[in-house]
């Protein structure tokens, strides 16, 4: 949640502006570092280029050395991958009167990190944090699914995620997260290089404890990990145990992301079905939002016709031929009134009028004049002829 607009940001940074912070301000006191040593801000902020909005994360009093350090955002932004939130650009400045890294990424609107979904809620609810109230298991099992996927991703680039745990992966819509700060450790660490199966082998470790994390309400599983597993075992089925234990376990050259999914073979078939029924919901959804398009544009139509001012002094454009029973049309639709002379307001009799009208069904029905002197009757077809043709003619601007 963003926490307001800060006059001490910089007005424009690279091409971005709007800055808005979105962590949770800390007091000085309690400023800690959450990068290694550094310290590092999350800001919103609107890209000057597509008007897009994109998250800006800075390491503040960042000196980089060699700019070969950039190598690695320029492999992390060829990965596009479902579970991984997109990074854009990285730079360097001076806009915030230090020296900071900067990292673009693509912006997910109400995204909360896993801390906040799972872990926060109840310290913020002031709940025993520890006490057991588990993170129900088929989410986990789609959470172990979509950050291994994420992983083999990644090592499949020949990188490692490095920065993996609760707080640094996103929740970005139902069951849907992805890791938020790839690169920005590859840059950071540059002088320190480490072996990549070495960091591969921590990315695993990490996310064994991210879920146990989970598992056992606790951000810290690990300091007691004997009564961390003991409370996982009494709450997840064996199946889910071996597949964390596993995770954990000692790095070997033999462990590779690969292996998990030969563990969790069934559950992905799981995940595939629920993808599957989310994508139907979703095109049920998409399917009834083209319907309100083509309403939207019926309804524009029939404003541009109806009661132009410019033809107010010329009662034979509205009052004759096609415009006329248009107009009449429109009553129908808009200005009935019941017997004691009420306005009807009926949004299904009106939705109900526009799909047939939208479809052009052959079905009749008789328009009457205000005055009662004149009634016709008009099929839905030809009503969408007469609004067809009396709307191209408004707008090749040959009404007159
Ligand atoms: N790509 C993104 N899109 C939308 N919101 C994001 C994105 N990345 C982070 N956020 C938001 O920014 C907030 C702060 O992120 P951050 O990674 O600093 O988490 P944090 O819990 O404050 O971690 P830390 O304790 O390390 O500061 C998160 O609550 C999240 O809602």
């Amino acid at each position: 949640m963003p926490i307001g607009p800060n006059p001490n940001l910089p007005e424009e940074l690279q091409g971005y502006h709007t800055l808005v912070v979105l962590d949770q301000p800390q007091s000085t006191k309690e400023r800690r570092p959450n990068f290694g040593s550094l310290h590092a801000t999350v800001y919103k902020a609107i890209s000057s280029v597509d008007g897009l909005a994109y998250v800006l994360r800075r390491i503040e009093n960042f000196r980089l050395m060699n700019e070969l350090a950039f190598g690695a955002i320029e492999q992390w932004s060829r990965i596009r991958h479902p579970n991984i939130v997109s990074i854009r650009e990285a730079f360097t400045t001076r806009a915030f009167n230090d020296s900071s890294l900067i990292v673009a990424y693509d912006y997910h609107p109400n995204a909360v990190t896993l801390m906040e979904a799972h872990l926060k809620t109840r310290q913020s609810l002031g709940l025993n944090p520890h006490s057991p109230a588990p993170v129900p298991e088929t989410i986990l099992w789609s959470y172990v699914t979509q950050i291994g996927s994420a992983i083999r991703a990644v090592h499949t680039a020949g990188m490692a995620v490095r920065i993996l745990d609760v707080s640094k992966v996103l929740l970005t819509g139902k069951n849907r997260v992805r890791i938020a700060c790839g690169g920005i450790a590859d840059v950071v660490a540059y002088d320190t290089r480490q072996d990549t199966q070495i960091l591969q082998q921590e990315d695993m470790l990490n996310f064994g404890r991210l879920i146990l994390a989970l598992c056992c309400n606790s951000p810290n599983p690990t300091t007691n990990i004997n009564k961390s597993i003991e409370t996982m075992m009494r709450n997840y089925s064996p199946e889910f145990k071996a597949v964390v234990l596993w995770l954990i376990s000692k790095p070997s050259p033999m462990k590779s992301i690969n292996h998990l999914f030969e563990l969790i073979g069934p559950r992905m078939v799981t995940e595939i079905d629920a993808l599957q029924h989310q994508n139907d919901r979703l095109e049920g959804e998409l399917a009834s939002e083209l319907e309100n398009g083509r309403l939207v544009r019926l309804l524009s139509k029939l404003g541009f016709i109806n009661e132009r001012p410019e033809f107010d002094r010329d009662p034979r454009w509205s009052d004759t031929g096609d415009r006329y029973i248009i107009k009449l049309f429109r009553d129908y639709v808009f200005h009935q009134v019941d017997e004691h002379g009420n306005p009807v307001v009926n949004l299904s009799h009106v939705l109900t009028c526009m799909n047939k009208l939208d479809a052009g069904t052959e079905e009749r029905i008789m328009l009457i004049s205000r005055d009662e002197q004149s009634c016709l009757v008009v099929s839905y077809k030809e009503l969408k002829a007469c609004i067809e043709s009396t709307f191209s003619e408004l707008a090749r601007g040959t009404a007159r």
